[in-house]
């Protein structure tokens, strides 16, 4: 098991009780799915995972081992995440180059070749490598966004959203690049989204979330989720 997420439940200052005693976990190379409507506590979890918020109860293993904020640094090594607004997380002072080299810093230098079969990998031109992000369209940023988190060659990439901004052309790409990065690379991917047909497309097991309660679980056989929660079958019928 690569990512085992255990009884986590979380509040916060109001006392709402955003998760409860969730439980989830991702296989090495496998590509799950989140989904439920806006506020059931999707990024809560993808923060918690990350060790970016506290959860108030529970505890998340990678590899079997216990991630806390002492041995985060493994984290970080093992697991990327990427979120929606591409804009943000981008330094608007960096050249794409500088935004690509400086999570890799500790590791040996990257050569300019295999800089250069990366960019290409994500399909974005070499060109870009001296531009500022204000330089770049949006799908472009969320390459530079993707690529960054890939250099580090992560086990596991968590998305949360990462396509509802872009046009569906570009949403595709995207996810058929993190289709090709899953098999050329054994990434596991958590995708994040309200968009069920991209999961259902994308994912092979799919988590259903409702107020902070995981609801219902699936994997996908023939092409679709056989879900048996009555909220999540309503979810899924509502996407046409
Ligand atoms: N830092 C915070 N302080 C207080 N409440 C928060 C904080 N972060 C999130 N919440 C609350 O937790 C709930 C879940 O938010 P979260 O962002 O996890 O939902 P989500 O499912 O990711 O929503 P969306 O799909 O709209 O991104 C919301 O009610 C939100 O207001």
């Amino acid at each position: 098991m690569l990512l085992q997420v255990e009884n986590v439940s979380k509040s916060f200052h109001r006392g709402q009780q955003v998760l409860q005693h969730v439980n989830v976990y991702i296989g090495h190379g496998e590509i799950v799915g989140l989904v439920g409507e806006s506020g059931s506590g999707k990024s809560t979890l993808a923060k918690i995972i990350m060790q970016l918020e506290k959860a108030n109860q529970g505890h998340i293993h990678l590899n079997g081992k216990p991630i806390t904020k002492k041995n985060c640094q493994s984290l970080y090594e093992h697991c990327q995440l990427i979120f929606q607004n591409a804009t943000a997380a981008l330094n608007p002072m960096w050249t794409v180059r500088e935004s690509l080299l400086e999570p890799l810093q500790h590791k040996q230098s990257v050569s300019n070749d295999y800089l250069h079969i990366m960019l290409k990998k994500v399909k974005l031109p070499i060109s870009v490598l001296s531009c500022l992000p204000n330089e770049l369209s949006g799908g472009e940023r969320q390459r530079v966004n993707l690529l960054r988190s890939i250099l580090v060659e992560p086990k596991l990439l968590v998305c949360d959203e990462i396509v509802s901004s872009l046009d569906r052309l570009i949403q595709r790409e995207i996810i058929d690049l993190l289709i090709s990065l899953n098999k050329e690379q054994n990434m596991a991917i958590l995708f994040i989204s309200h968009d069920l047909k991209a999961v259902t497309y994308l994912c092979e097991r799919v988590y259903v979330m409702k107020d902070g309660v995981i609801v219902d679980e699936s994997k996908k056989e023939q092409g679709v989720f056989r879900l048996t929660n009555n909220y999540a079958q309503k979810l899924f019928q509502a996407m046409g």
